[in-house]
């Protein structure tokens, strides 16, 4: 299985109608591999939190629409990355997947919204279900850039039969180590591929860490992208996530009936 990851860059010196046509462009461009992934919030700026509200747009808006064309046109299973939906509850950071028909097969709203007590987590309202996409040949497994950070959602991933963790982000450069460890550490505990796909550039201020990358369930980096806008492409042996599960059987001896702290 053939995997492109488009690290667009988002700098703000650009119109937003202008990066859609750009990132249409790469994703036809990628024609011939299975799976093409973009970043979190590439329209914006996932530090933009200025034009969030500006910015949003319905789940067929004009990003989806453009990118459910730019599947088709290419034959490919697209991640889109993440899109500021805007939803009659309010606003959301939700990641579109699409059909090499051009169908939105599965959206995913980001559970954990960042921020603290501002920007994402102040403006947007949290998902509250696990999302996987069933490709023909892989389960993905969907999270967003913060949710990185959180083990036990990519638990409830695994047990949902997910194979590829699929992770949007718009990374800062000052945390980029965190990025590339929690990358690896997700791989390994949960004996799955992880394909990070972040953005190049800096927006709001916010200097982005680039650097998408995509680790096997052995935890070895296949591939990792520099900090400019670039596509990473990988060959990906689905069968290696049963086979390392098997040979190395760590998942099977999680304690799922844990007791209790004794107090
Ligand atoms: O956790 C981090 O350090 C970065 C998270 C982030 O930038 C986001 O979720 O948008």
């Amino acid at each position: 299985m053939r995997a492109s990851l488009i690290q667009i860059g988002v700098d703000p010196g650009e119109p937003v109608e202008k990066r859609r046509t750009r990132a249409a462009a790469l994703v036809r461009e990628q024609a011939g591999a299975d799976l093409v992934v973009l970043p979190e919030l590439w329209t914006v700026g996932a530090f933009a939190y200025d034009a969030f509200a500006s910015g949003a747009e319905p789940l067929d808006g004009p990003t989806a629409s453009a990118m459910a064309a730019a599947a088709r046109d290419a034959g490919v299973w697209l991640h889109a990355g993440s899109l500021v939906e805007r939803a009659a509850e309010g606003l959301y950071n939700t990641s579109l997947v699409f059909s090499p028909a051009g169908e939105l097969v599965r959206s995913y709203r980001k559970i954990h919204r960042f921020g603290f007590d501002r920007g994402e987590a102040v403006l947007m309202g949290a998902g509250d279900e696990i999302a996987t996409a069933e490709l023909p040949d892989a389960t993905l497994g969907l999270a967003t850039c913060y949710d990185l950070r959180f083990p036990e959602l990519f638990r409830l991933l695994v047990d949902a039969g997910a194979q590829l963790l699929v992770i949007p982000a718009g990374w800062p450069a000052r945390r980029r180590e965190h990025w590339t460890l929690l990358a690896r550490a997700r791989a390994v505990e949960n004996q799955a591929y992880v394909l990070a796909c972040g953005t190049a550039g800096t927006h709001a201020d916010v200097e982005q860490a680039g650097h998408s990358i995509v680790v096997d369930p052995w935890g070895e980096v296949l591939a990792e992208a520099g900090a400019g806008e670039q596509v990473l492409t990988v060959e990906l042996d689905v069968a290696k996530v049963a086979r390392t599960r098997e040979e190395f059987p760590a998942l099977r001896d999680r304690l799922l009936g844990l007791p209790a702290p004794r107090r």
